[in-house]
């Protein structure tokens, strides 16, 4: 649905340039809730406004839907852009405007019927629960309810991709979580592609299916959502995923296994059904070994437990080679790790 090839971004300023990107690819399939987490700088922004060409590429190609926007007339390219929606931190909200007419806007400047714009209105505004403040004013409005209008006009004109610039880092946890489940509702319910920037990991850990991590104009690491918190390969990607999960075993605890003489753990990562199997009685009883939990933590990602454990297992060598083998054929994804 989206495909960013070679893409590099560079501003001028003044005497200097600014790379903000620097050769980024990145594919986006249809029905995705993509997710694009970095630190502040990292080129996120910029990346995102590449995808409605509110920014153009200094080089590469921007491939939406199957067609190169490089090459389009500017009539293509309007008609392009009206099949992506965007939202933003601060709402960019028009404040002398009703509600109502906020979302009207996009309908209003595409000169559809004064019924159909009347009709389309009100349905937005009650799929995103706001049909008695139709004629309300934004000041009126909290944030949560004010990123609900933004939604509801970034829909107006039935986009296929919605583009969310930091949408809830304005937001209080709760009405951030309240706008997430909308976000789902919206790819759900009307099969619309979600490319989400934020630099909270939470964010992708409640509603992406995919992401990518940047840092300094890059993507340093990509894939399923489920996969990068497993198995974080940066360092960047792994210190995202520790303010969710603390993947790590604490120090205090390492100091504790050294002083015993425990030098070596074995990690076991299961995901899904995979994280509720009998593990430790079959190790203990099938395999004759001597097992303790160091350190374990599970999450919930999308309806989809991922399960960390660090155990000590003792006992016969042989035993213990076949019982790892026995775990990974049964999908737990087993490492020895240092302590
Ligand atoms: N219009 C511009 N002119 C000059 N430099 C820019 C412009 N927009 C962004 N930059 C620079 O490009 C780099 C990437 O910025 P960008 O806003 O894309 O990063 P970001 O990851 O979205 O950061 P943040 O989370 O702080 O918004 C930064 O060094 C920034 O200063």
């Amino acid at each position: 649905m989206i495909e960013l090839k070679g893409i590099h971004k560079v501003y001028q300023k003044k005497n200097t340039e600014v790379q903000a990107l620097k050769g980024v690819d990145l594919s986006i399939d249809k029905g995705d809730i993509f997710g694009v987490i970095g630190y502040s700088g990292a080129g996120k922004s910029t990346l995102v406004r590449l995808v409605n060409y509110l920014e153009r590429p200094s080089q590469g190609q921007v491939i939406v839907d199957g067609a190169y926007l490089g090459n389009q007339s500017p009539h293509a390219l309007r008609q392009i852009k009206k099949q992506i929606g965007m939202i933003f931190q601060h709402f960019n909200l028009l404040e002398s405007k009703t509600i109502f007419k906020n979302v009207a806007m996009p309908l209003i400047l595409a000169k559809k019927s004064k019924q159909e714009i009347r009709s389309r209105v009100l349905e937005l505004l009650q799929f995103v629960g706001l049909e008695d403040k139709a004629s309300n004013y934004p000041s009126e409005l909290s944030g949560g309810q004010k990123q609900r209008v933004g939604i509801a006009r970034a829909l107006a004109s039935n986009p296929k991709i919605l583009l969310c610039d930091e949408a809830t880092s304005a937001l209080d946890p709760q009405t951030t979580q309240s706008i997430l489940s909308l976000l789902q509702r919206v790819n759900k319910k009307y099969g619309i592609t979600i490319m989400i920037i934020t630099h909270e990991m939470s964010v992708i850990q409640k509603i992406c299916n995919k992401v990518a991590v940047m840092e300094e104009g890059r993507v340093i690491e990509e894939g399923s959502v489920l996969d990068v918190f497993g198995h974080p390969e940066h360092e960047t990607s792994h210190k995202f995923v520790q303010t969710v999960m603390n993947t790590d075993i604490p120090s205090r605890i390492k100091e504790q296994l050294r002083q015993q003489g425990t030098h070596s753990l074995t990690k076991l990562e299961m995901v899904g059904e995979h994280a509720t199997q009998p593990i430790l009685s079959t190790l203990i009883q099938r395999f004759d070994l001597k097992v303790s939990a160091v350190f374990t933590n599970m999450i919930d990602i999308q309806n989809t437990t991922l399960a960390i454990w660090y155990l000590d297992i003792q006992g016969d060598t042989r035993n213990k080679e076949r019982a790892l083998s026995y775990l990974k054929q049964n999908d737990v994804l087993v490492k020895e790790v240092t302590v």
